[in-house]
């Protein structure tokens, strides 16, 4: 499976195709806006996220409900567009458009790197498609992954362990739905209900002094069969392609699996999870330490995936930056902005995964229809039990 995504932040709308879903898989709209309204949810984003309401248009590829094996294509509306429409079209006033030219590259953003590498002059050339609207179209990419993953039994769930300095206990002995349902009534996406207030408060300083803030987010996978993933290249590691998926999130700078960095400073008899075997299960670990991989593949025990999140590079109490045409310095230009973006990034985090996951499980169940999908992942969860 593979997808695309295209469009800009303040163009008509988000479009992506979406190749080698199986067919014959119910497609529900509603599990994808389901989504896409999660994401646009969490304290501390700006005034953009009241402009739009995302819903998806299935636009090809399914047919009366199922896919139908063909390209699925999906479209995302920026409701924004009407607002932007004059500066995004060209006009037939020369001047017009050298004042609309963005010239004054933002710290922090791909603004600078971006018009040296694609000569730009104008930089809302770089800025509209590296801007993290694109994050919409990977969410809905998710969510139709998540319905192949909720029909073999695997179910993932992502939540805000950290804003700035402070940070959430994990619970994860807290049952499965009564977890979805915390986290998803929390205003930041926490799990833990003692820090959420703090967690605001921390948002609502940094906002009022004109500055932003970052944070952790952790996605847990639970069912995920022994072996997805493979030891033997490098680029079917399945630590690695989730590393990458993180990673290319916008403004996420780093990646953790399990106990992560703590490792370390820890003896190997405190890091790796002793095995052990019984007639019900079969092989599995007395811990998981290592958040679910060992050599590129699932152990069978909860994936465990951290990601940090840099704070927001656009600031009400700007940074210095230099005008690419004066080549003088000046105050970066100040935009409307989220001051902190973590608990949406979230549920970005969470939809990535889901993809990823369902890819490798069709890496190791190649199947044309989602019930050849199935019936293999039953057999082989059979096979390992008894191995
Ligand atoms: C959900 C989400 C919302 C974001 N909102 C903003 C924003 O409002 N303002 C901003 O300057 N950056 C925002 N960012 C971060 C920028 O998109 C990102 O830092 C920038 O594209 C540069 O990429 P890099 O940080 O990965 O290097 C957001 C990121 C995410 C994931
Ligand atoms: C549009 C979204 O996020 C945007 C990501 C973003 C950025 O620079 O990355 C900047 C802001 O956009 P604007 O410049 O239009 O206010 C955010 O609102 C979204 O998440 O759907």
């Amino acid at each position: 499976m593979r997808y695309l995504t295209a469009g800009e932040s303040h163009g008509p709308q988000l479009t992506v195709i979406v190749e080698g879903l199986p067919s014959q898989l119910p497609f529900s709209k509603e599990k994808i806006d389901h989504q896409l309204s999660r994401r646009q949810k969490g304290h501390g984003r700006g005034r953009r996220m009241q402009i739009e309401s995302d819903q998806v248009e299935i636009v090809g590829g399914v047919r009366f409900g199922k896919t139908t094996g063909a390209p699925v294509a999906l479209v995302i509306e920026n409701k924004d567009w009407t607002h932007w429409q004059k500066i995004m079209t060209p006009s037939p006033d020369p001047q017009d458009e050298e004042k609309r030219r963005i010239s004054r590259p933002r710290p922090g953003h791909a603004d600078l790197n971006g018009a040296i590498k694609y000569n730009h002059r104008d930089m809302r050339d770089v800025l509209e498609r590296s801007s993290a609207r694109e994050t919409a179209a990977r969410v809905a990419v998710g969510a139709v992954a998540r319905q192949i993953l909720e029909l073999c039994q695997i179910r993932l769930v992502g939540h805000v362990l950290r804003i700035g300095e402070v940070t959430a206990e994990r619970i994860l002995e807290t049952p499965w739905e009564q977890m979805i349902e915390q986290i998803d009534q929390s205003p930041v996406r926490c799990m833990d209900r003692s820090v959420e207030q703090a967690m605001m408060d921390l948002i609502d300083l940094a906002k009022k002094e004109g500055d932003s803030l970052g944070g952790v987010v952790e996605v847990m996978v639970e069912g995920v069969p022994v072996g997805l993933g493979s030891h033997v290249q490098w680029d079917r590691k399945l630590d690695g392609r989730l590393a990458q998926a993180i990673v290319s999130i916008n403004a996420f700078k780093g990646v953790e699996f399990g106990i992560g960095f703590e490792a370390a400073e820890k003896l190997g008899s405190q890091v790796h999870d002793e095995i052990a075997w019984s007639k019900e299960r079969g092989f599995y670990r007395k811990t998981n330490r290592l958040g679910g991989f060992e050599g590129g593949m699932t152990t069978g025990e909860p994936l465990i995936i951290r990601g940090v999140m840099k704070p927001i590079p656009t600031l009400y109490k700007p940074l210095m930056s230099v005008d690419i045409d004066s080549k003088e310095p000046f105050a970066a230009s100040i935009e409307r902005s989220d001051s902190c973006a973590v608990p949406a990034a979230s549920v970005v985090a969470e939809n990535v995964v889901a993809w990823e996951i369902a890819q490798a499980l069709l890496e190791k169940f190649p199947a044309d229809t989602i019930d050849e999908l199935v019936e293999q992942v039953e057999e082989y969860r059979k096979r390992v039990v008894a191995f």
